[in-house]
């Protein structure tokens, strides 16, 4: 039986996202009959992973208005090697959960995830003028913590509510309108999922301390036409003040283009981890595809073959 860890309790995002990921056509194949198993933080979902007691870990990975979640990305870049093999994309708009007969003027203590702290702060700001915002591992965990009487009130999913008997002061609450969270299926190294021809590539890497490494690396992908959907640089946390540069780039490892970059990048880089090459979420467009140079393959492998190359 097929176990993935994601980000629980019951009824936070990553559990809405696990439920599309298992309705996708592609990612079901990875996850049929999975037994789900909550975890308390990315990171405990992706060791569960590392030390065998989950086959996945689903859990998030960048948010439109928050940028990167950052626990996940810290954990994919240190310990054992795992690999992304799928995404799903969800909207994230709130409710405001509180238990039956709570007022908007009682509430003191609204405790939620910092990512989703950030996406209501501004709403809590003008509508509940005495509350004060504090951080929990999740959403759901801060609708437990409601329940429990140990907070006022979560910004959560509405399902939160439902699951840990909560009713709600105000409903599609987000300080930016439209706001998407990028989840990703996560797992131990093995041969990526098909090319589509809309995919994205993650690699991390470390650069020496010498003038231009940055820009000779980033040179590698443009010079292929290669398109970056992100890149951040997140302390590695070993030596002070030294980063690990993260992208995602448009493409798959099986594009010439993007393979011969990944050679280029682990010239001129340290420690180099490959997270994978996965098809972009819902088929949707990843950004311009890297350019399939596949006259100029031929061309070569005419040479190659020694006949007229033309
Ligand atoms: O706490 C949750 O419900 C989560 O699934 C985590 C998370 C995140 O890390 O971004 C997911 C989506 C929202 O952006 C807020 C929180």
């Amino acid at each position: 039986m097929v176990t993935v860890a994601y980000l629980g309790p019951p009824g936070t995002f990553t559990d809405a996202a696990l439920h599309r990921l298992r309705a996708d056509a592609r990612a079901s194949v990875l996850l049929a009959d999975a037994e789900a198993v909550p975890a308390g933080t990315p990171d405990e979902a992706l060791a569960m992973v590392r030390a065998g007691t989950a086959d996945y870990a689903c859990v998030p990975f960048e948010n439109s208005v928050d940028g990167t979640v950052n626990p996940t990305s810290d954990a994919l870049a240190v310990g054992d090697p795992l690999q992304i093999f799928a995404e799903t994309e969800l909207d994230v708009v709130f409710a405001i959960l509180v238990r039956p007969g709570t007022a908007a003027d009682d509430v003191r203590v609204l405790r939620t995830h910092p990512v989703a702290a950030a996406q209501v702060r501004r709403w809590v700001g003008m509508n509940l003028p005495r509350a004060h915002i504090e951080t929990t591992s999740s959403t759901a965990a801060g609708a437990e913590e409601v329940a429990a009487g140990t907070a006022d009130a979560t910004a959560a999913p509405a399902r939160a509510g439902e699951i840990n008997g909560l009713v709600p002061l105000a409903e599609n609450v987000a300080d930016i309108g439209g706001a998407r969270t990028r989840f990703v299926l996560v797992g131990r190294p093995a041969p990526p999922p098909p090319r589509t021809g809309s995919d994205r590539t993650c690699v991390i890497f470390g650069l020496p301390h010498e003038p231009n490494s940055l820009v000779q690396a980033l040179t590698e992908l443009s010079i292929r036409d290669i398109d970056l959907t992100r890149i951040g640089s997140r302390p590695t946390r070993v030596e002070r003040f030294t980063y690990l540069f993260h992208v995602d780039l448009v493409g798959h490892i099986d594009d010439p283009a993007v393979a011969e970059a990944l050679v280029a990048l682990r010239h001129r880089t340290a420690d180099l981890r490959y997270l994978g090459s996965w098809p972009v979420a819902g088929g949707g467009e990843a950004g311009a595809p890297p350019p399939d140079r596949a006259e100029e393959i031929d061309w070569l492998d005419r040479l190659r073959r020694g006949e007229d190359a033309g």
